[in-house]
């Protein structure tokens, strides 16, 4: 087993760091520029995992995905069959291409990871079904499954539980300007998680020329060609966290460069978050900033926006000075891992006290001691271990090069902004 000592804060920090591409614009842009009248750029696209099979799923459909060595280059095309799609650990993979697909004349075949073949995907296979096309799995509503589309997907109404993920609503309307009569999509069910990742498919899907008009749970998109052309890809917000929880538990200061004025993107809300936990924040204009003092206070909160949060602000946590329930978040269970578990496993066995709650997490701070943090193929467990590492000696992270799902450079980030 590969394990990576997480190294403590030498001293209070003043770094200044740059962060890659978001996953989450980077993989919706490639789905949108695929479907488009015209070729697109993405710039600034996040190179890791997550995206590379995003790539990859779009060429095992024919249109064409090329890094010229800064760009990303995408040739639209209709998408062809038969192809077989590799999802990885990916709920963007799993979620944004089978309603590409099912536009495909032929079988598409998807599968991923061991671990993949838990997470929730049953609501959009009966969605793909309702809409016409043929799906064919287990019964269980899982991969491995295969989509037989006739070269047009009909579309139309169609109501799904969205409860599980966001991304089973945002994947069939990515796909939907190209369905004969779009898509009226609405959602029963407990709420919907991640209301900014929903608002960053609507935004996005407009600014390619879709027509989209949305209510509390119903999003309609009109049937319509979509514009090709230029993307510019945010820095990743979710992967801050870490940088700036580290400047509350460290001390000192961690800015972030080139942080979005207006923004989508859930890791926006650390602005708010961070000072509840001893942070003080502060915006240029251009970049964000976070100072602090290694003096951390517990919270309250509820993280149904910004479940990717949930690790990283976990561990602040477990090093408060208060007790701290996170709420909002019974779905991460179905994440790369049962996230609830993993944390909670993880903070017992180096000596904290955290509970699951229904639908989130209760952190008692203690006195924690080093060992092995596991990671469960969950890159955020990765970057959760390292702020706690910053302050607990003898942290070893398990399997450390599972960040690369999303941040492959994380590593080398992580010494860099100690050694600034
Ligand atoms: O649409 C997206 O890009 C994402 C939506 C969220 O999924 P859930 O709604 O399943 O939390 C988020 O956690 C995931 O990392 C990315
Ligand atoms: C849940 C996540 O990823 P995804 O659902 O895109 O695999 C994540 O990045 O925290």
């Amino acid at each position: 087993m590969t394990t990576w000592n997480a190294p403590r804060a030498p001293r209070p920090l003043k770094a200044v760091v740059d962060l890659p591409g978001s996953k989450s614009m980077t993989n919706r842009a490639l789905i949108l520029a695929a479907q488009a009248e015209e070729p697109s750029v993405l710039r600034g696209a996040l190179r890791s995992r997550d995206t590379l099979l995003m790539a990859a799923a779009l060429r095992a459909l024919g249109i064409g995905v090329r890094d010229d060595g800064v760009d990303w280059r995408v040739t639209p095309a209709p998408p062809t069959a038969p192809a077989s799609v590799d999802c990885g650990l990916s709920g963007n993979v799993m979620r944004f291409v089978p309603p590409l697909a099912a536009l495909a004349r032929g079988p598409v075949s998807f599968d991923g990871d061991p671990q993949a073949r838990v997470r929730p995907m049953g609501p959009l296979l009966e969605a793909l079904r309702a809409l016409g096309v043929s799906v064919e799995d287990s019964g269980r509503g899982l991969l491995p499954f295969t989509l037989s589309g006739t070269g047009a997907v009909e579309g139309g109404r169609v109501t799904i539980d969205a409860s599980g993920s966001s991304q089973l609503v945002s994947g069939l309307l990515l796909s939907a300007p190209r369905y004969a009569k779009g898509i009226e999509l609405r959602h029963e069910g407990p709420p919907v998680p991640s209301a900014p990742h929903l608002e960053m498919t609507v935004r996005m899907l407009r600014e390619a020329g879709a027509t989209v008009e949305t209510e509390p749970d119903v999003w309609r998109v009109a049937p319509g060609p979509l514009r090709g052309g230029e993307y510019v890809i945010e820095p990743d917000l979710s992967n801050a966290a870490q940088f700036l929880a580290a400047a509350v538990v460290a001390g000192g200061s961690v800015t972030v460069r080139n942080w979005p004025a207006a923004t989508a993107q859930p890791g926006d809300r650390l602005r708010e978050l961070l000072p509840r936990m001893g942070g003080e924040v502060s915006y240029d204009g251009r970049d964000l900033t976070v100072r602090g003092t290694g003096r951390v206070h517990g919270i309250d909160a509820d993280l149904s926006d910004a479940p990717e949060l949930a690790q990283v602000l976990a561990m602040v946590a477990a090093l408060a000075d208060g007790p701290s329930r996170f709420t909002g978040i019974a779905h991460i269970r179905g994440h790369e891992t049962d996230r609830l578990a993993a944390l909670v496993t993880e903070i017992t066995r180096l000596g904290g006290d955290a509970e699951e709650l229904p639908d989130g997490l209760e952190i008692r701070p203690r006195p924690l001691h080093g060992g092995v943090f596991h990671t469960y193929d969950d890159h955020r467990m990765v970057m959760a271990a390292a702020t706690l590492g910053l302050a607990v000696p003898g942290i070893e992270v398990e399997n450390p090069a599972t960040v690369g799902k999303t941040l492959p450079e994380f590593l080398d980030l992580w010494t860099n902004m100690l050694e600034q």
